[in-house]
């Protein structure tokens, strides 16, 4: 059974999610003379399988793993191998692999010829509740995460949940960090779903893994349907990442970025409880479900003022005006702009360790 997810705007397209999907790639690129896969080693059979699909001559790109492949070297490299093979404005990029690959797939599409047509085929759980839709594409680079980048919306989206029977758990986790995270900001029942069966929430097979795959992407699909440059509702999906994307660059990258979302979770949920907005019952379920599922929830506190001058650069901040997503209740997101130093210290105490 194929499910097929809508995202409206200007450049409408669907998210198909089941299994044995790759032959859904022809008519995603239909009109293309080539295709340049993009991939990395961990994906180079699954890549293959692709190529061999879409039907049409594929140019198979292997680029270096996870971060590592998000950089703007990286992305030169690709477009190298695109001007060497003579890419047009009717061919198109595919990237095959978790958010990291697609990405970096996405950027390379968005930057060659001004935009050309991609397609993320993405094989984490991150990947497929969470990077490849929306249209977000980018690298990393020395001043922080995903700063260089651009908007540039998929044909389409194809997430095989066979991919996720290869994926190592520490992965999969990752990916269960952005899923709750769309628990918190948009649909309750997802905290239900992982909090009653938290082993099925991880298990490929289960049923429970594809209810919290389809729900969390129609929470993106529904947000950036309505605001694709994120110039409002959009935020939303940054609950957590203020203080997450300062962990990973503090980290060089080395953490999981699921996993420093989910620090980042902990210490949101405190902002917004700490101010005021948030009740104690949902500002301790953060933890809870956290901890139940096995994420982290600490960070070193020694770090905080690298943390802070990092999220100086993050892109809500407006001038010198910090700015945060938080929640008033359950499904209530909102903003925290400009909170002072002293109840940003006190948050991060709850998480300092
Ligand atoms: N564009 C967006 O809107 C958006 C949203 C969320 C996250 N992201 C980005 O996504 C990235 C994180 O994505 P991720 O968690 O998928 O990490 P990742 O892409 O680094 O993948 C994690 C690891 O799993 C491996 N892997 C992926 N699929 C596999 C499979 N099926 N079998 C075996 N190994 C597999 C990868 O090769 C890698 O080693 C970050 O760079 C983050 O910034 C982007
Ligand atoms: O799609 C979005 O918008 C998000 O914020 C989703 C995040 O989970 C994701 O990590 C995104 O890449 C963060 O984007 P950034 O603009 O803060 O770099
Ligand atoms: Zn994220």
């Amino acid at each position: 059974m194929v499910t097929r997810i809508q995202v409206s705007g200007d450049r409408p397209y669907d998210v198909l999610v089941g299994r044995d999907l790759a032959g859904e790639l022809p008519s995603l690129i239909e009109g293309a003379a080539q295709v340049a896969v993009l991939f990395s080693a961990p994906l180079r059979d699954r890549a293959q399988l692709v190529a061999e699909a879409a039907g049409v001559p594929a140019l198979l790109i292997e680029v270096p793993d996870a971060e590592r492949g998000k950089t703007i070297e990286v992305a030169a490299m690709c477009w190298d191998k695109l001007g060497a093979n003579n890419f047009t404005r009717t061919d198109a990029v595919v990237g095959v692999g978790g958010g990291a690959v697609t990405d970096l797939a996405g950027y390379v599409a968005a930057s060659w010829l001004r935009g050309v047509r991609w397609v993320p085929c993405s094989t984490s759980l991150l990947g497929m509740v969470d990077a490849a839709v929306g249209g977000k594409t980018g690298v990393n680079i020395a001043a922080g995460k995903n700063l260089v980048g651009a908007f540039h919306p998929p044909a389409g989206v194809l997430c095989d949940l066979d991919a996720l029977r290869t994926l190592p758990a520490d992965d999969l986790l990752a990916g269960l960090a952005e899923v709750i995270k769309c628990g918190f900001i948009a649909d309750p029942a997802i905290l239900d779903l992982v909090e009653n069966d938290p082993a099925g929430a991880v298990d490929p097979e289960s049923p429970v893994l594809r209810e919290l795959v389809e729900r969390a992407i129609r929470v993106k699909a529904e947000v950036v349907s309505v605001d694709l440059k994120e110039s409002g509702l959009r935020e939303i999906l940054n609950y957590g990442h203020t203080l997450g994307h300062a962990i990973e660059k503090r980290e060089q990258y080395t953490w999981k970025h699921g996993h420093a979302v989910a620090v980042g979770l902990i210490f949101a949920a405190a902002l917004s409880h700490l101010s005021g907005r948030l009740d104690a019952a949902a500002h301790a379920r953060h933890r809870a479900i956290l901890r139940q599922v096995g994420l982290p929830v600490s960070y070193s506190k020694d770090a905080w003022p690298d943390l802070l001058s990092a999220m100086r650069v993050d892109k809500k901040a407006r001038a010198a005006t910090l700015r945060f997503v938080v929640l008033d209740e359950l499904a209530k997101p909102g903003i925290l702009a400009g909170p002072d130093d002293a109840l940003l210290e006190r948050a991060y105490a709850e998480v300092a360790r």
